[in-house]
């Protein structure tokens, strides 16, 4: 028997609503999120989205060639989105080049250690990472400015068609994945999904100055 990724949605959803579901996404739809909150979100997802790149070029690197059209597709908007982090932060006056914080540097850490697992371990984890975001920037409801054009990033309808694209791939390599492999792909699903909801943590307890 094959795993599927809506199989671990539904034999997982409390871990995958504490990871789409935050009071920092709730109060960036009513308004109320604190400038240092989002903008600690900001640059800490900035230097996070230069290691989900890397990490990208990776799966890249070990996929079958008919998954090369999604993949490379999602490559390029990954290089629009570091440009346009970069025009977000130069508008706040935020300074890119800063450090890591611990939760920051864990995901970046797990990403790094997941080259060391099988395809369709790397194929699910890309795809959770996708969809917690998806999901995650459309479920409050529609974003007031200045933040709609942040939850129109990742939950625009062709974002979502990507993610399903992502989701096919995914099924695809589970689909004649081992026991081992299955657990494996799992523990990604989880591992993800713990890492999302800490980073979203991460901006909304924010104390030091960005
Ligand atoms: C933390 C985090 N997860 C996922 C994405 C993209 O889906 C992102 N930009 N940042």
């Amino acid at each position: 028997m094959g795993l599927t990724c809506q199989q671990l949605l539904q034999k997982h959803p409390q871990a995958w609503q504490e990871a789409t579901i935050h009071p920092f996404l709730q109060e960036c739809q009513q308004g109320t999120i604190q400038p240092q909150q989002f903008n600690t979100w900001l640059v800490q997802d900035y230097l996070f989205v230069i290691d989900f790149t890397r990490f990208l070029a990776r799966i890249l690197a070990i996929a079958p060639p008919h998954n090369f059209d999604i993949l490379l597709a999602g490559l390029s908007a990954l290089k629009d989105e570091l440009n346009w982090f970069q025009t977000k932060a130069a508008e706040r006056q935020l300074q890119l080049n800063t450090d890591k914080q611990p939760t920051c540097i864990e995901y970046c850490d797990y990403m790094q250690s997941l080259s060391a697992t099988p395809y369709a371990v790397q194929a699910t984890a890309l795809w959770a990472i996708e969809l917690a975001y998806n999901q995650g920037w459309q479920l409050p409801g529609a974003m007031p400015p200045p933040y709609t054009e942040f939850a129109d990033r990742w939950g625009n309808p062709d974002f979502t068609t990507y993610v399903d694209f992502l989701e096919q791939q995914a099924d695809a390599a589970l689909s004649n994945a081992s026991e081992e492999v299955q657990q494996q792909a799992t523990a990604a699903f989880l591992n993800v999904a713990r890492l999302e909801k800490d980073f979203w943590q991460m901006a909304y307890t924010v104390t030091s100055d960005q």
